[in-house]
């Protein structure tokens, strides 16, 4: 039951499903509370039996370590995992098996041994599945099948003419942005919920192409939905009785997700009408788009029989998501470090001054590429603040590594934590240090950073990210002075990290 499949079961249950359920959940919970702690206990020397029989060499059992197991359960169960694991494993030569749960996981923090499996493991692990009944077969939850068609469709959705196209909306939207930080200009803020729809807005917008016309598309609505849902991911996966699709739906967590599902659902299939609509109408009654946005590619796919309308929506679920959260929470980071360094800081402000010849004008393509300094600020925190911590695959076939064997079936935790630390990037490693950016000979391989991913797998939307993250920053920080602590910050693992207090910023005006 505990590695059961979380596939979303669409089916409706009969009344005497529902009986029958019921009685099976109550004796469910009276095996599970008497025999959690055995479960807990004898899993994991049950699976590692069965997976060191294929081991060339002993992997170092992480969970024999002292301080490794002390945390299991605890209310911060994730954060404190993917903290503690990483340090472990990076003191025990990058790879070691150990539980998550009552699973055995090999976790990674080797760079080469990570972009290797990242590679060689392209099946998500099923914790994924929690997001199914959102983001259906996108590519982020999909199978391996129907991901590989997909990716190969969608690549090219993300060239940089396309890029191009969207530096207006990123204009747009910063300014639009910082004319709202300025209510906030001497108290002490919570910047998250501003930078949040800031980056929903955008990611919208560049999805149906049309140029802001002051209007927003998206209402409060939608991002509290997408909020409940990441807090559902971690709920779902730090409960084990939930793993059970036919328990979970007995649930009231379950009716919540399906009321978000729905609230979710219903926003991006209004923007494929409003799309579809703006497409037929005149140059003269509405804006049309100056190039291609995210939805023509998708609807030209479409159109040619390559992506069904379930899979178009599913993919324009996944590129709202995953265009929005990661991007809004690194800006958070980036807000609390540069307002904690005032050095860093002044050194990005004259380096703006420089490009812009200390001007008001709007950011463009040829200026993206001279923000050195920030752009080495931005990476520096997003090594340190990876917002995906974690990424989870399954060896569907035996993976050979170095001396080590993971067999097929095995599962396999990517700890992006821990890579981004991981002894390739030097003794100071924890340290905030963007000058390490800026020398490549002093940069270790590419691998070690992996906050993207990398391999055949990794993020789409890098280059996006960068642009708009360089866009919005700009425009804020010519016009505001940023102060912080990022000592008062406390982190969680919701499924993404996020801070979960102490994230507040003050403004003040230039
Ligand atoms: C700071 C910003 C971002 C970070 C840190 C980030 C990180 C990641 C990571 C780690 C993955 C791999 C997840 C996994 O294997 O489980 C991923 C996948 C993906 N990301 Fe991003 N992402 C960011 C922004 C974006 C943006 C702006 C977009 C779209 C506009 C985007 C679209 C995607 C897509 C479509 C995938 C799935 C790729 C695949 O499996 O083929 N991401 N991202």
């Amino acid at each position: 039951m505990l590695s059961g499949c979380l596939s979303y079961n669409r089916g409706h249950s009969s009344k005497l499903d529902v009986i029958f359920e019921t009685m099976s959940l109550l004796l469910c919970c009276i095996l599970l509370a008497s025999s959690w702690p055995s479960i807990h206990s004898s899993q994991g020397s049950h699976y590692e039996g069965s997976l060191n029989c294929v081991l060339k060499q002993d992997t170092k059992d992480l969970t024999c370590k002292p301080g490794a197991n002390d945390f299991i359960l605890t209310p911060n169960y994730f954060f404190e995992l993917v903290t503690k694991y990483s340090a472990i494993v990076n003191q025990n030569g990058g790879i070691m098996k150990g539980l998550m749960g009552p699973m055995v996981y090999f976790h990674v923090t080797d760079p080469d041994i990570a972009l290797k499996l990242m590679n060689a493991c392209l099946k998500k692990n099923y914790l994924y599945n929690v997001a199914k009944q959102w983001l259906g077969d996108g590519l982020i939850t999909g199978d391996v099948v129907t991901w590989k068609r997909h990716r190969k469709l969608i690549m090219p959705t993300f060239s940089q003419t396309t890029l191009n196209e969207f530096q207006d909306i990123f204009n747009t939207q910063s300014r639009s942005f910082s004319d709202s930080l300025r209510s906030l200009v001497g108290r002490d803020v919570d910047p998250w919920p501003l930078v949040r729809d800031n980056a929903l807005e955008t990611i919208c917008q560049t999805v149906l192409g049309l140029p802001p016309d002051g209007c927003k598309l998206v209402d409060e609505e939608y991002a509290k939905a997408t909020e409940e849902m990441l807090n559902i991911f971690n709920t779902r996966i730090q409960t084990p009785y939930m793993h059970s699709d036919w328990l979970y739906k007995l649930t009231k967590t379950k009716k919540i997700e399906d009321k978000a599902v729905n609230i979710l659902k219903r926003f991006s299939s209004n923007l494929l009408q409003i799309k579809k609509q703006s497409t037929g109408v005149s140059k003269n009654e509405h804006a049309e788009p100056k190039g291609k946005a995210f939805l023509d590619h998708f609807l030209e796919l479409h159109s040619q029989g390559l992506l069904t309308e379930r899979e178009l929506l599913d993919e324009l679920n996944t590129m709202i998501v995953a265009g929005h959260d990661t991007v809004a929470t690194e800006l958070v980071f980036i807000l609390i470090l540069l307002g904690s360094f005032p050095e860093v800081q002044e050194r990005v402000y004259e380096e703006i001054q420089s490009v812009f010849d200390c001007t008001d004008r709007d950011v463009t393509k040829y200026d993206l590429p001279r923000l050195v300094y920030l752009e080495a600020v931005i990476k520096e925190v997003m090594r340190l603040y990876p917002v995906a911590s974690i990424i989870a695959r399954d060896a569907d076939k035996d993976v050979n590594i170095d001396n080590h064997t993971i067999p097929a079936g095995g599962s396999i935790i990517l700890l992006v934590w821990g890579i981004n630390r991981s002894k390739a990037w030097g003794e100071d490693a924890e340290q905030f240090k963007p000058e390490r950016w800026l020398d490549p000979c002093t940069l270790p391989d590419n691998p070690a950073f992996a906050t993207f991913s990398n391999g055949s797998r990794m993020c789409l939307g890098k280059m996006f990210a960068y642009n708009s993250m360089k866009t919005t920053l700009v425009h804020l920080l010519r016009r505001f002075k940023v102060t912080a602590d990022y000592r008062q910050l406390k982190l969680k693992v919701d499924f993404l990290l996020k801070p979960s207090s102490g994230q507040n910023i003050n403004l003040e005006l230039r």
